[in-house]
Formats: C-alpha cells, structure tokens, sequence
C-alpha cells in the first residue's frame, strides 16, 4: 500500500507538475507573443524609418498610427531611437539613457547586417535588482550602413503583474528571468519583486522540455512545486509555482482515505492472526488433551467397574439407521452381553443379541446419534428369564455411532427407593400430625438452627418453613415468640433428657396469639452425641379457651343461681324444685315457712317429708308432670279451723339432653281470699246497681238456663220486655236524680206485681225484663202484662214531685225449640216496638 501511495504521490506530483508548466507555458506564450509583436513593431518603424531617412516616435506611436496596429498604444512601452554613435535621437513614453553604447545589444546589431529584432534583458541601473526587457532592432542607412537603434523598453512586470487570465491560486508564484543577465522578476500574492541572485534548477526533463525546477533559495514560505516554460530565442524563462498543499490536495485526501483502510485492514488481519494464533494454540492443546483423554479412556475403559461398548451405526439403503456394529467393549460389557468380548467385536448388536431389541434401547441410540444428545438414565430391565436389573445408562454420541456405559445399580438402586420410600413416610407422619413438630440443631456449629418445621408448627404459628428452616430463634421470630428458649435449649446440652416445658403464648404475625404446651426431647448420632432437639408441641388454646369459658359460666351459674334465690325467697308463693326421683332439690323461705311449719326438706323424698295420706293425693300429679305435663290442681286444707286453698302447680323441667324430664318446679300459691273474692265479684257482676235486679248478663243466664230448663223439661215460659214511655222528658224536666228516682220506684213496682219465682231484671236505661218459667197457659202471662200495664198507670211519688207515666211490653213465649236466647228477646223487643207503635201504654202478645 506504501507503494501504492507513492505511487500515487508520483502520479499527483506529476500531475501538479503538468498544472504548473501548463500555466508556465502560457505565460512564456504570452510573453513571447508579446515580445514578438513588440519585434514586429520594431520592424515596421525599421521600415518606415529606413524609406524616409527618418520617422518621429510620436507620429509612429500616435493613436491611429502604425505602432498601434500592432501593439496597443495603451500600453505606453517606452521607445527610444539611437544613432550609428549610441546616442539619443528621439523617445517615447518615458526618460531613456541618453546613449545606447553600452547596452548589450548595441555593438551585436552595429556589428550585423541581419534584420532580426535583438531581445536583451539588463538592470536599470548599475545596482539594482530591476531590470528592464529590450527589444532592440537595427536601423540601416539607404546604403546599408548601420544607422542606429530603434529600441522599446518592456518592464518584466508588464508581463507578470497584469498576466490575470492565468487562472492561479493567490498563494502561487509567477516568475519570469533572464538566464543570461542572471535576473528574475515575479509576484507572490499581490507583492511583485524583482532579484538578481534567483534562479531555478530543472529537476528532471520530460521529453526535451524542461519540467519541474526547484528554486535554489526558497521565495518565501510557501512550499511550492514549480515548472518553467522556455521562450527560446529570448532567453527568457517562465516559471509557475503552485502551492504544494492545493496541488496534492486531493492526493492528501485520498492518503488519508488509504491510510485509514490501512489501518483498519491492518487491526482486521491482527484480529485474525491473534484468533487464528490462538485457535491453532486451543486446537494443538485440545489434541494434546484429547489424545491424553483417549489414553486414559482407553485405560480406563478396560480397568472400569462400568460396562463400556462402542458402537457404529449400521445404515440401510436409505441412510436410516438398522443395527449397530459392536466397535470396542470391555471384558465387563462382555460379561453383561454373557459373550467372550472376541466374540462380541465386530457383531451388529441387536442382529446378534436379540434380546437387546426388546428393550427399547435401539430406539435411544437412534435418538442419540441423530440428535447428538447425551442420553443419561437409569432404568430398570427385565430379560426373560432373569431377575430385573437397574442399570445407569449414559449414551454419549460419537462419530456416526454412540459410546454406551451400563452399570448395574440394582443395590444401591433399591437402597434409595427403600430410603427414599421411608423417608416419604416419615416426611408424611411429620407433616400429617396433628402435633408441631419442630427440630433444631444440637451440633456447636449451627446450635438452635430450625432444621425441621411441620405443617402443624406453620398453621399454629403463622410462620412458613421459608421463614424458619435453616436460622435460629431469634433470627426467625421477634423476641419472646413462645418456642424453647435459649436458656432451655442450652440446658438440654448439659442434661440431655425430655423436657415438658410450661404452656406459652405464641403471637402470630397475623396478631393473633395461639397458646404451645411443648414437649423437648434429645436426638442422638449413633456415636451417642446429642445431634438434634425434637420440639413435640400440642396447640392448646382452644383446652385453655374452653376452661376459661366454663370457669366463667360456673361463675355466672352461681351469680345466677344467687340472684334466683334472692328473687325466690322474695316470692310470697312457695317454690321448691322436686327431682325425677321426687326428692326436694330447692326451697324458697316461702316454702320452707308455710309447706309444712318452717321445717327443711331439702334433700328428703316427698313421700317422707308430707307423710303416706298426703302423698297419695299428690302422687298422680306428679306421675303427670314427671311425664311432662303442666299440672294446676288445688289443695284445701284445714286451718285452726279455717279453710285455706292453694293452687299447686308442677312444671316439668327437661334435662340437659332437652328430651328427658329431670324434674319439676313446685308452685304453691295461697287462693283463699282471692277465692272469695272471685265468688263476690261473681255475684256483684250479675246485680244493677242502680235498681237491685237482675242485670243484663244475669238476665241472660237465668233465661238461657230457664230456656234449658224449658227445653229438658216441655213446659212452657215467657219473656217479657218492657219500656217506661216518655220517660227522657222526666230527665229532662226534673233532673237525673228524680230519674233514677223513678227507675227505683218502677221497679220496686214492678217486683211486687210478678211472682217470686220470676226473675225481674233491667237491661240498662228505662227498658226491663221478666223470665216467668213454668206457665200454665199463655193467658196467665198476658194477664200479668195487662196488671203491669194498669199498675204503671198510677203516678210516682217522688219526694216533693209526683210523676205519670205508663209503660209498653212485648212478650214471647217459649216451650223449647232451636232458637237462642238472643233471638227470644229480639222476638220480645218486636212486640214491644208494636206495643210503642199502637200509642204506648199497652202490651202485645206473640201468637
Ligand atoms: N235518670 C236516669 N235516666 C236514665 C238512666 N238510664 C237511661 N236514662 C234515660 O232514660 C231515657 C230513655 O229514653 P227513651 O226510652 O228512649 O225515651 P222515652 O222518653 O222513654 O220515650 P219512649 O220510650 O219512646 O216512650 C233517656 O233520656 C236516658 O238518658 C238512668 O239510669 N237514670
């Protein structure tokens, strides 16, 4: 790639090289073309000049003239004409050295016939740097002798500072010198300048031309590469310098761009050596390894307890897998197959074992070597005729086959399972009782560590075995949780032996707080070391719950029955409690007071305490309640002479059980006087109060027993309903009081008119009855009504008034019949409404 960027340097270089000369070169084309019209001018005034003798500068340059035709006037270069002697004769466009003599290129053209125009180049003055371009031609007299010079001056700058059409960088340089008088002249930049020591040396040709110069002392600085472009004839040279950064720019770039695929290409291929270097170092060491592995494969192959065959697969037309091939197999993998391993090498295994084909482990080779899984199991085979084997089984794929490794684990196979089958066991009895059980460690290294903690212990405890497993007491629960205590636990170091531990409070993370009774009892290693401590413990809040619950109703029992004795021995009636077995149980001071004269009969029989007579009339009384039953009955008994009555009642009082019959409460109430008043109430309820008769509802019982009576026995009876007429206005015209007065009088009247034996009763207001029983006849009721009737007829005597009135009646009869009391006074009530009816003052009779 260096090589390819130098190459590319060069390449560029040149190329720079060619934009210099090109520029070089059509600067030294437009010098020359200059210099060549300036020589063409010196020609044609040469002409003009030689046909007159002479020719004025002025007429030659004026605007219009020869001169101009050209080279334009514009450009004011200075001319001058010398003589044969070098001196002055005219000039033009500027002062000019009064002699020519001197100048380089008087004496080459007073010393040649020839009309060439003469190109010099010389200082301006003897010191300085400035130098001037002479385009000198030689003027000939008629007769051809030298007749003087006709010269134009052409400053250097002329040709460098107004040279614009190059199309160059401001920072390049132009130069144009004169290797014969050893003077330059040039711009860089904006600056003209002008020097007598510059010069230029070709590094190389390109053909015959000259191609890249170098400056023999640098111009400024600016690193350039420059080219020059000779005008030939003139001596002249241009030179173009190009700022080297703007000419290999693009090269710069591309460098770049090279440089940085360089590098990249660069770590690219130290990437891949280093991991090519390492893989080869990796793959040499896994050979190394691999190679030591198959060795010790080998060794281990034939000295292992491990039954160990190698098989190649076998494959049908289509590629499928049909047998294997035994390729290598231990002398125990022989012993297994029960062939000589010589034997065995080299047969297609299930082809020649064809018991190996029932046991499905084709079907894993097959597996193995397609999938290239390593197959690792254990399993148990039975052959026929052979008791089962558990066999660990690893098949591990090889190139197109499979290595197999049996070994036969029956014993410890079935040590697991017998393990394993009672540790499920104990795993379940732990879990499933109904017990915490919790176990810790004993050994110094993890004291107190939970290493057991049943389903029981995370129900009863709220804690989960995550919680507790592995970490002590303390790291598992808040301080005073409720399990053993440290001190306990250390104890049981120093006196291994059971421990029942008093009954504690466990608070659950829930709030809630559950009661332990614990039982601590040592575990021991086989070497007698205490190993564990087994926690046995009971959840014995609902025992402590229930005894608090009964303590407090055997409390409120007693309050209760305190408070039932207090209100009992209160009562005035006698209570006692009699059980199944008719002994007394409870009496009130009642009770023991009056029953039988302040004699106790707690816990005595009732047939000891109220004596054989008693006993017996009270016995089916308490045969009824003993099943059951409320019983009220009454008692009389005899007084000093006096008759009391009790009402005794028995209540039967259901066992705990709510079926069976415990016993019955006692009841014993003195009724005596509430008796006789009931009697007198009896009484008083059936009498007016106004008149002394009769009221409506003894009116009513007496007709409907008369009625019964009537009916049981066919005799005939009457009712009789009657009304004092206009008796409102005696109230209204004398006062209530005489009223009354009236209704005493009426019916003290009426008393004595009717028999004895009939019942005269007044209904309310002025409206009375009469029950008249065991007529004879009708006629001897209507008769009565019709003596009533008369009898009204008199007047009343009341205090100071005397009062008339008279009376109405209605009156029905009955001699038994389906009809109701109710109905015969309503017939009655009819026939006193007609009685009204007629104008009062009269009965009417029913038919
Ligand atoms: N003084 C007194 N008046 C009573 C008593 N009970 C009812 N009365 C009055 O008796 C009157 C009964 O009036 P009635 O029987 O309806 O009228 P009457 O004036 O008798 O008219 P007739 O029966 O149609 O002739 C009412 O004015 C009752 O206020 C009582 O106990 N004493």
């Amino acid at each position: 790639m260096i090589y390819q960027v130098d190459l590319e340097r060069q390449v560029a270089h040149s190329k720079a090289v060619g934009q210099s000369q090109s520029q070089a070169r059509m600067l030294s084309d437009y010098v020359g073309n200059i210099l060549r019209q300036a020589g063409h001018a010196t020609h044609v005034f040469k002409l003009r000049f030689e046909q007159a003798g002479a020719y004025p500068l002025a007429q030659f340059a004026a605007p219009g003239g020869l001169l101009d035709s050209v080279l334009p006037v514009r450009l004011g270069i200075p001319m001058a004409v010398y003589d044969a002697s070098g001196k002055l004769v005219d000039s033009l466009n500027g002062p000019m050295p009064t002699s020519a003599a001197a100048s380089p290129y008087f004496p080459v053209l007073a010393g040649s016939a020839r009309d060439v125009d003469l190109v010099t180049a010389a200082r301006t003055s003897a010191h300085a740097s400035a130098w001037q371009i002479q385009v000198a031609r030689r003027l000939s007299s008629a007769d051809g002798s030298f007749a003087g010079v006709v010269v134009m001056v052409i400053e250097p700058s002329l040709f460098i500072d107004d040279y614009d059409r190059l199309d160059i960088d401001e920072r390049s340089a132009v130069v144009l010198l004169n290797r014969t008088a050893g003077l330059s002249a040039g711009r860089l930049g904006e600056s003209l300048f002008t020097s007598d020591t510059l010069d230029f040396t070709p590094l190389g040709t390109r053909g015959r031309r000259l191609a890249e110069v170098v400056p023999d002392e640098s111009l400024d600085e600016v690193p350039r590469i420059y080219a020059a472009s000779e005008l030939g004839r003139d001596a002249l040279v241009a030179v173009v310098g190009i700022p080297r950064d703007v000419a290999l720019a693009s090269f710069e770039r591309q460098r770049l761009a090279y440089f940085a695929i360089a590098a990249f290409a660069g770590a690219l291929i130290l990437g891949v050596t280093v991991t090519l270097m390492r893989q080869s170092t990796r793959l040499r060491a896994s050979m190394r390894a691999a190679k030591e592995a198959q060795a010790m494969l080998r060794g281990a192959v034939h000295g292992s307890l491990d039954a160990f065959m190698l098989l190649k697969a076998v494959r049908g037309e289509e590629g499928q897998v049909v047998d294997f091939v035994i390729a290598d197999i231990n002398e125990i993998g022989a012993a297994i197959l029960k062939h000589p391993r010589g034997r065995l090498l080299g047969q297609k295994a299930f082809a020649f074992l064809p018991r190996l084909a029932t046991t499905g482990l084709f079907g894993h080779y097959v597996d193995v070597l397609e999938t290239g899984h390593t197959h690792s199991e254990e399993f148990e085979i039975r052959l026929e005729g052979e008791s089962p084997t558990w066999i660990h089984h690893q098949v591990v794929p090889i190139e197109d086959g499979v290595a197999v490794t049996w070994r036969d684990i029956t014993v410890r196979k079935h040590e697991e399972l017998e393990i394993r089958g009672s540790r499920n066991f104990l795993q379940s009895l732990i879990n499933n009782l109904p017990l915490l059980i919790y176990v810790k460690s004993a050994r110094p290294e993890s004291f107190g560590q939970i290493r057991i903690w049943n389903q029981a212990a995370e129900a009863v405890t709220g804690y989960r075995p995550d919680q507790v497993i592995g970490k002590r007491d303390a790291e598992a629960f808040p301080p005073g949780f409720g399990l053993s205590t440290p001190a306990e636990d250390l104890a049981m170091l120093d006196t291994p032996m059971i421990v029942d531990l008093p009954e504690r409070p466990v608070n659950r993370p829930d709030g809630t707080v559950r009661y332990l009774h614990t039982m601590s009892v040592p575990l021991f290693d086989t070497d007698g070391q205490l190993e564990y401590i087994l926690c046995i413990a009971e959840d014995v809040t609902r025992r402590r719950e229930q005894d608090q619950n009964l303590r407090e109703a055997l409390a409120a029992h007693r309050a209760s029955e305190a408070r039932l004795r207090t209100i009992a021995d209160a009562l005035p009636a006698m209570i006692a409690y009699v059980d199944a077995k008719q002994v007394y149980r409870f009496q009130n001071a009642a009770f023991v007071r009056d029953f039988l004269g302040g004699k106790s009969v707690l816990g005595a029989s009732v047939r000891a305490s109220v004596g054989e007579r008693h006993y017996k009339a009270l016995e089916p009384y308490m045969r009824r309640a003993l099943a059951g039953e409320t019983v009220v009955f009454e008692e009389s008994e005899d007084s000093h002479g006096r008759e009391l009555t009790y009402e005794v009642t028995y209540i039967p009082q259901t066992g705990d059980d709510g079926r069976t019959i415990a016993g019955f409460h006692v009841m014993r109430q003195d009724i005596t006087s509430h008796k006789r008043e009931k009697r007198q109430l009896i009484m008083l309820s059936q009498i007016d109060a106004l008149t002394g008769l009769t009221n409506r509802a003894g009116f009513f019982q007496k007709l409907n027993a008369a009625m019964k009576n009537s009916t049981d026995k066919g005799s005939l009876m009457a009712v009789m309903y009657m009304d004092i007429d206009h008796f409102k206005p005696v109230n209204d015209t004398y006062g209530h009081n005489t009223g009354d007065a009236l209704l005493k009088a009426f019916s003290g009247r009426l008393t004595h008119t009717v028999r004895a034996s009939d019942t005269v009763a007044r209904l309310g207001g002025d409206e009375f009855t009469i029950v008249m029983e065991n007529l004879a006849r009708n006629e001897d009721a209507s008769a009565i009504a019709a003596k009533i009737v008369a009898a009204m007829q008199k007047p009343f005597k009341l205090g100071e008034v005397n009062v008339s009135v008279s009376t109405s009646i209605g009156l029905a009869f009955f001699a038994g019949g389906p009809i109701e009391a109710e109905e015969l006074l309503r017939q009655a009530d009819m026939l006193l409404y007609q009685a009204k009816q007629a104008g009062r003052n009269t009965y009417r009779v029913a038919n």
